[in-house]
Formats: structure tokens, sequence, C-alpha cells
């Protein structure tokens, strides 16, 4: 492969500068408005005899026609951005007040961009369909977009993602067998007492209190009531209740994520937690609900695929691969890859702050790693194959 899918540019912007233009409009889930104008109107501009464009809600699917295809291979970048308050050093921080791509999300854009760029004048036999997915951080696009007709009349039969790694240097792709990443589901629990006068306890039913003493047995599940030769994983990131440090309060609410390898862990764990919210109530003289918002499937990875991937980026001397082990991330791609075979992949970026920090800070030199190494796996694999291993 030439040069040309690094050096790629649409309309005289570069992949880094799209990148950080990107980096400025983060987005919720579903409101990703001005990043899907912003990414049509840069696809507008590539040479079109080959695209199919199509927007599914918020998100955008192209359809590079092959020269003579047998099969759809599927490229799938997310889109949406995180309520965090930017920190990080760039000159080009987000203009969303509140909002920040904390998750690399416009990292995986551009690498999107890079491909899509590329094949663009530089058809594949195969059909290449290149998925710009809203909502991964919530409440996820994958699921619906994959029951979807748009999607559905261009639908893969092989699909791959990537996914940025601050601990891994750049020049890294790390990736395995089986199980990459966690199962998922969301938590929001509502307690409701009785608020009053802070100096009047005893005529109340303070959730505060019962909110603090439930966080607390939460912590319990995952050391005495998961196997610990398998792994979960109760967070709660977010605990809001009361109005003034005098009145007690009346209602609290506790959100937060439940991560398990396996279904019988996620299963088990959301028994104790209803039993443990059933004890709240009694002892607290409260009433309590339970919602688990939106759930995502593992992350499995086709192992002849994935394996073949591996072995092909080593051939090739186009990154240092690393067989890793799983992690408690989630990622809606796990539904993608429960209806249609494919794999996932971790990119390093190499910054010293994690994923969801607001200075995470990752190395753009990773965008053209990433977009060589897909453009050169799919292009051979278009090249030959029948698209499974
Ligand atoms: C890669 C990554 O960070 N993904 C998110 C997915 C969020 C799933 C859902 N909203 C939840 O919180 O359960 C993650 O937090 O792992």
């Amino acid at each position: 492969m030439s040069d040309e899918a690094v050096t790629v540019q649409y309309d005289g912007l570069t992949l880094v500068e799209m990148r950080r233009r990107l980096h400025q409009i983060p987005e919720p889930g579903y409101e990703e408005f001005e990043t899907q104008a912003q990414l049509l109107s840069w696809i507008a501009t590539l040479p079109q005899t080959h695209l199919e464009v199509r927007t599914w809600r918020t998100g955008v699917l192209v359809l590079v026609h092959g020269t003579s295809p047998r099969l759809t291979f599927g490229y799938r970048t997310d889109i949406d951005g995180l309520p965090i308050v930017e920190e990080t050093s760039y000159d080009f921080k987000s203009t969303h007040p509140g909002f920040m791509h904390a998750c690399g999300h416009d990292m995986h854009m551009s690498i999107a961009l890079g491909v899509l760029a590329h094949f663009a004048s530089h058809p594949l036999k195969d059909n290449l369909l290149v998925v710009f997915q809203p909502a991964e951080e919530g409440p996820g696009g994958a699921k619906p977009m994959l029951a979807s007709d748009e999607f559905n009349a261009w639908r893969p039969d092989v699909m791959m993602a990537l996914h940025i790694a601050p601990e891994y240097p750049v020049g890294t792709v790390a990736t395995r067998e089986g199980l990459l990443f966690a199962n998922t589901s969301e938590l929001f629990i509502d307690l409701a007492g009785q608020g009053g006068h802070a100096a009047y306890p005893h005529r109340t039913r303070d959730m505060i209190v019962a909110g603090a003493h439930l966080i607390t047995q939460l912590q319990s599940i995952v050391a005495r009531n998961v196997d610990p030769l398998d792994s979960a994983v109760v967070t709660i990131g977010k605990l809001t209740g009361g109005t003034k440090q005098n009145i007690i309060a009346e209602t609290a609410r506790l959100e937060g994520t439940i991560r398990t390898m396996s279904m019988t862990a996620m299963t088990a764990v959301k028994a104790r937690i209803e039993a443990l919210v059933h004890g709240i109530e009694v002892g607290f003289e409260c009433q309590a609900s339970i919602d688990y918002g939106a759930n995502y499937t593992q992350v499995w990875n086709d192992g002849p695929l994935v394996r073949e991937f591996m072995e092909f980026v080593r051939d090739k001397d186009l990154a240092q691969v690393v067989d890793c082990p799983p992690a408690m991330t989630g990622e809606d791609f796990g539904d993608f890859l429960a209806a249609i075979p494919g794999f996932m992949f971790w990119l390093g970026v190499d910054t010293p702050y994690g994923l969801h920090h607001s200075k995470i800070e990752p190395n753009e030199a990773a965008i053209d790693v990433a977009v060589r190494v897909i453009t050169e796996y799919v292009a051979w694999k278009s090249s030959g194959s029948t698209g499974r291993g």
C-alpha cells in the first residue's frame, strides 16, 4: 500500500485536524447533530463514484461499493462524547460546556474517515460499510441500529472496530480470541423516604443514610457473592440526594454500572442487588426501585478471524501485536459481534490519563498506525479470501 492512506486529506484537512475539530464538538448519545452534520459535509468532499450514504438517527452509514463484491466488510466507529468538564492542555478544547471526547471517539472517527477516504479512491473487490454509530456511552446505539432497515439493507458479513488504549505505546494493537470486554448493565436505584428538619431525625426517614448504607453493602457483592474465579464490578459513579445541609433528604438516587465476565455472574449480581435493596426498604422504612437501563453484550472476538488479523499485522510489521487479557470495559460493539462475526482491538495511544478522565490526551500519531493497519488488512482480506479465516 502507498503512503496515501495516511496522508489522506478531506477538503484540505488532515486526519489530525479533523480529529481536533471533532474534539471541539462532543455531544451526548443521540444528540450528535453537529457531529453528524460535520461528518456528512466531509464525506461529501470525497470522490462519490463508489459511495452511497445514509443516515440512521444521528449516525451515518457509508457503503463503498466493491468492483465485484462477494461480501461486505463492516468497519464501525462510535461518535458520542461524555459529560465531563475538560481539563486537557489543548488549545482545541471542547466548545460544548460540560462535554468532552474523553473516551477517544474523536480519534475513532478520524480513523474511520481515513479508512473511508482511502477506499473511496481505491475501491475493494468487496463492499465496505463504514458505520458511524451514535450513543455508545449510553443508551446504546448498536442494538437498535442492528435492527434498522438502513443497516440491514447493507448488513456486513464481517465486522471490526477498535478502541484507543491509553496504557499501550503508539504502534501497538492488542487483542485476543474470545472475550475482550465484559457484559455490562447500567444501574439506577431510587430511594424514597420522609424528609424533614435536620434537628428532628426521629421524625424522618433519611435517604442519605439509607443510600450510604446501600453503597457500602453493594461493595460486598463482588467480595462475597461472585465466584472468585469469575469476575465482576459494581461501581456507583453518581449519588444524588437532598437539598440543603440542614434538611433531611427525602429521596436519593444511586447511578452505577455492573460489569461481569459471564452472564451467570450478571444474574447473580442482579439478584443480590435486589435482595440488598429490599433489605434497605425494610431496614430504613422506605420505598426503592431499580432500573437496569442499557445492557451491552460482551465483546466476543471470533477466534479464527482475530487470530488471522493478529498474524497479518505481525507478519507485515504494521504494529506490535499484544495478546492481551480481557477488560471490564463495556462496548455496545459486542451487540454487533453477537450477530455478525468479527473482532475488536485496542489501539495504543500512550497517555498517562485513563479513559473517561478529564485530562486524557491520546497521542495522535496512533491515527496513522490504525488507518494503515485497517486498510492493509481489509485490502488483503478482500483481495483473495472468503471473508472468514
Ligand atoms: C469503552 C467504554 O468506556 N465503554 C463504556 C460503555 C458504557 C456502558 C454503559 N453506559 C454502562 O455504564 O454500563 C464503559 O463504561 O465501559
